[in-house]
């Protein structure tokens, strides 16, 4: 049975998850019905035992039944009870499958997407969307649904007992239960149910403002900007705080009449019976009455379930729909005749892109080609589309149009795993985990051997950390006491890139090495990873550059320039004017600090 199918039904595609334990849900529900009707009985037997002694009064050695009836009612109590325990036990078992198969089939979708689409999306909040959908669902269709089934299953064997015995006082009854449902209905639809939506992302806004409020404390504080900073997240809780009283006083009116009608049965009941009964005592009409006063307060119990249990079913499809809309992102498409690689030039034809989303495109008509063991490097403004262009060879997304080839074979039609092995891209920001640095080198490499991790850490400049760990390279990273800065976090992660040896190598530059020694030594580090490579570049700082094969300069999603450094000077363009404006910067960083770093590596590159 295929699990997870989108239906337009919402429920029926929540009920898809829980593949074939959704007959348990199924069998729970009806349970539930059957729990919900036995349930009645115990309050006929309780009426019959009132009506025996009233009847016999004051022989009450008469009242030969009561025993009878007591048992019976305890019987059906226990029977009610045992059977929707054994209601709720299905839907826990189905439920349970329901919230494990959700979050597997969305962590295997999320495996399958472009890894683009998580630039767009931090991990906490994909792991919130995850846990919080799964655990609302989970409890919706464990707790809430038998409860919804049974107040919806109850009100017609509660209608047959209603007319059965009195009909005036059954329609007397019906009174306050119909006026309930009128109010009860359009508070869970329209206007109400679009407030309980935005009740719960006003809740999501705070919280998040929260964390980020939290997050920021150190940049806030350097900048002495605490009032300032607070503003956002005291925003937030003075929409959040001005959204509930407004949705609370929308809701007095309704709720208090809801509230009142359902538990007002006995101010029509008691005087309706009084005005009955009239002068001369009748004590069939006075024991209808009794019973009516016994069964009625059911009712309330039935509204308040209904009343919850839809809340709680609108909380739940609102999970659903942020599941559904991970699910409905398109995985990277796989090809069905995959080819091999052959060589490790790329071409870039007439290759164009726009995010998702976007209606500009980022990237137009980009033409251009990196022999094997070329060095090319992307240069130009920020925000021009360097980065862009750089993660379509590694299908972070896919082209709009135009095509991209590793050795003549287009990227779409080479395996995930091969161009993945076939690539290393070195990212600004460094990504390690809390885990050994032999671990977090070894990601790189699973079966290199500990020897292999050394001299890759050699090679990546890394002896001087590992010297000074308390445990060399079996040091955990971000326990106490052990912390590494931006730039040796970032050589760590160059040893990754030296350990996986892949013949393709995507650089983006990092700009906010503050330390010159770091810096130093990180320039080194990538001279000898690009050794032998094919190697595209996106620089940030021209000196590193200037003896690449050949540069392109980019600029609104645009090659406007392409060649080698001397050429594109001697063109007197675009180029030349950034170098001129990069070497006054140089000068001016030069004349105001004293950088232990040699100007002459700093200008021939190192
Ligand atoms: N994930 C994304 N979703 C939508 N738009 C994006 C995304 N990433 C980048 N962009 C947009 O694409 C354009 C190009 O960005 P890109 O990061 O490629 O430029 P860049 O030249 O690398 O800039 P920088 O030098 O500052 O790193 C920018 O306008 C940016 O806002």
């Amino acid at each position: 049975m295929k699990l997870y199918e989108k239906k337009d039904n919402k429920f029926l595609s929540l009920l898809s998850f829980s593949g074939k334990y959704k007959y348990l849900t199924i069998i729970g529900c009806i349970l539930a019905g059957i729990s919900a009707v036995l349930g009645l009985i115990p309050f006929i037997y309780i009426w019959k035992m009132i009506e025996e002694i009233i009847l016999v009064m004051p022989n009450y050695s008469n009242a030969v039944n009561l025993a009878h009836y007591g048992w019976m009612a305890l019987f059906y109590g226990i029977l009610s009870i045992g059977i929707y325990f054994v209601a709720l036990m299905c839907t826990h078992l189905s439920a349970f499958r329901n919230e494990r198969n959700m979050k597997i089939i969305t962590m295997n979708h999320l495996l399958k997407l472009p890894l683009g689409f998580f630039s767009n999306k931090s991990s906490g909040s994909l792991r919130k969307i995850i846990d919080y959908s799964s655990a609302t669902t989970e409890g919706f269709l464990a707790h809430s649904l038998p409860d919804l089934i049974s107040a919806l299953v109850t009100p017609i064997a509660f209608l047959v007992l209603l007319f059965s015995y009195n009909w005036f006082f059954g329609a007397l009854s019906l009174i306050p239960m119909t006026i309930a449902l009128l109010i009860l209905m359009p508070m869970m639809r329209g206007s109400n149910k679009e407030m309980l939506i935005k009740y719960q992302e006003s809740l999501e806004d705070m919280n998040s403002e929260a964390v980020e409020y939290v997050r920021g404390i150190p940049v806030t504080k350097t900048f002495q900007q605490s009032i300032f900073s607070f503003k956002n997240f005291h925003k937030t809780i003075k929409d959040y705080s001005k959204f509930v009283t407004s949705y609370s006083i929308s809701c007095q009116v309704p709720y208090t009449c809801f509230t009142v009608s359902i538990n007002g049965f006995f101010a029509l009941l008691i005087p309706a019976g009084i005005l009955l009964i009239g002068s001369t005592f009748n004590p069939s009409l006075f024991l209808d009455l009794i019973f009516y006063i016994i069964l009625t307060p059911i009712a309330s119990l039935i509204m308040n379930k209904i009343m919850f249990s839809s809340q709680n079913w609108m909380i739940a499809k609102q999970s659903l729909l942020k599941i559904e809309k991970i699910l409905d992102t398109k995985p990277l498409e796989e090809s069905k005749n995959p080819q091999h690689i052959k060589s490790h030039q790329i071409n870039f034809n007439n290759v164009s892109f726009k995010y998702p989303g976007n209606t500009k495109e980022t990237l137009k008509n980009i033409n251009f080609e990196i022999k094997e063991n070329e060095t090319i490097a992307l240069v130009g403004p920020s925000g021009g589309g360097k980065t862009t262009l750089a993660t379509l060879i590694p299908r972070f997304w896919d082209v709009d149009s135009g095509e991209i080839l590793i050795g003549d074979v287009n990227v779409k039609n080479i395996k995930e795993k091969e161009l993945m092995k076939n690539i290393s891209f070195i990212f600004q920001k460094t990504q390690l985990f809390k885990n050994s640095i032999l671990n977090n080198v070894l990601i790189a490499k699973k079966d290199a051997k500990k020897s292999e991790v050394l001299e890759a850490l050699s090679a990546a400049q890394c002896d001087d950390i590992i010297k000074k760990l308390p445990d060399g390279i079996d040091t955990v990273i971000g326990k106490s006491g052990v912390h590494l800065s931006g730039g040796e976090q970032q050589r760590i992660a160059l040893a990754r890139v030296i350990l996986k040896d892949a013949p393709i190598i995507i650089l983006d530059e990092a700009t906010a090495f503050a330390d010159p020694e770091n810096e130093y030594k990180i320039q080194k580090a990538f001279k000898k990873i690009t050794e032998g490579k094919t190697v595209l570049i996106i620089a940030h700082r021209l000196s590193t550059i200037k003896n690449v094969d050949k540069i392109l300069v980019i600029q609104s999603g645009e090659i406007i320039e392409s060649g080698p450094h001397n050429e594109l000077i001697e063109a007197d363009g675009f180029y030349k004017n950034m170098w001129d404006n990069y070497n006054e910067s140089v000068q001016w960083k030069v004349k105001n600090f004293q950088s232990p770093i040699n100007l002459d590596n700093e200008k021939e590159g190192v």
